[in-house]
């Protein structure tokens, strides 16, 4: 269980999030929805401690995330994996190693920079690509696959990583249709099929009533919807997202039906 409780980040007189708890179940599927500026990605990236709260705290199963140092924070960031918008991946290097960085805290700083990675830890890297069909490019620069591919392949190294939990800060906000359907399905499949809780923020309201258990609605850093996809009723998503309502609600974007899972872009 992740409790944040009443946690607050200021940016000078500004407060991103205000006052925000929430208790996130093992195994859950979250979207954090909202318009731009809500205090979404501060919300998330307070989770792993990218960003730190200016009062509050964040507890997972009763222990105190908040105030860890040293190796227990490298520990906590760990169990916290992050997907960003851009995948964040290094483009130069082969799709295998960029998976293989995931794998960084499990075999030791040294190792991995002198690329002694054993068979066994190339074996993980590449299962882990083939769940997601792309274990065919484990060879290639990561510069030159496409988007969707590329967020494959950073999902694929956050899987490596053997996290707790998913944080996905708007992870298909720069893909197409087709690849957004493939990304958000290998997010399902990792939080089924492994149990790893996802924390999601999505812009699209489509996306995330199609894919999340549960939605927690932000507005001006605090959370005013938190429920089943099917409680959002329009008349609330109208009042969360505002003058950009209309972006998000009855959109008819077209997401083709998964072409499925494993499709390769
Ligand atoms: N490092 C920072 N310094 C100053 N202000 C910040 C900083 N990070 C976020 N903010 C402000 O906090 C508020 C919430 O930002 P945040 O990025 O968390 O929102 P968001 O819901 O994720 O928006 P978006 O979808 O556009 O990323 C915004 O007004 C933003 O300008």
């Amino acid at each position: 269980m992740l409790t944040i409780d009443k946690v607050t980040r200021r940016f000078g007189a500004k407060a991103a999030v205000s006052d925000v708890s929430l208790e996130i179940a093992d195994g859950a599927f979250i979207g954090v929805i909202g318009r731009s500026g809500a205090g979404k990605s501060t919300l998330l990236r307070m989770i792993n401690r990218l960003q730190e709260p200016s009062e509050g705290r964040i507890l997972c199963d009763g222990r105190d995330v908040t105030g860890l140092h040293g190796a227990d924070l490298r520990a906590w960031r760990q169990s916290c994996a992050m997907i960003f918008q851009q995948f964040n991946l290094v483009g130069r290097l082969d799709v295998l190693t960029n998976v293989l960085m995931g794998r960084l805290n499990h075999v030791g700083q040294a190792r991995a920079l002198l690329k002694l990675w054993t068979a066994e830890d190339k074996a993980i890297a590449l299962s882990a690509l083939e769940q997601f069909d792309i274990g065919s490019l484990a060879s290639q620069r990561a510069e030159s696959l496409s988007g969707g591919q590329q967020q494959r392949v950073a999902i694929a190294r956050a899987l490596v990583q053997e996290p707790k939990f998913i944080l996905a800060d708007e992870p298909i906000a720069s893909l197409d249709p087709r690849n957004t359907r493939i990304v958000m399905d290998a997010l399902q499949r990792i939080n089924r099929h492994y149990g790893i809780t996802v924390i999601c923020n999505l812009h699209s309201l489509d996306l995330a009533k199609t894919y999340c258990d549960r939605l927690v609605g932000m507005a001006q850093g605090r959370v005013v919807f938190d429920g089943v996809p099917a409680e959002l009723t329009s008349a609330a998503a109208r009042e969360l997202y505002g003058i950009e309502a209309d972006d998000v609600i009855d959109s008819h974007t077209p997401v083709p039906a998964a072409a499925g899972v494993f499709a390769t872009a």
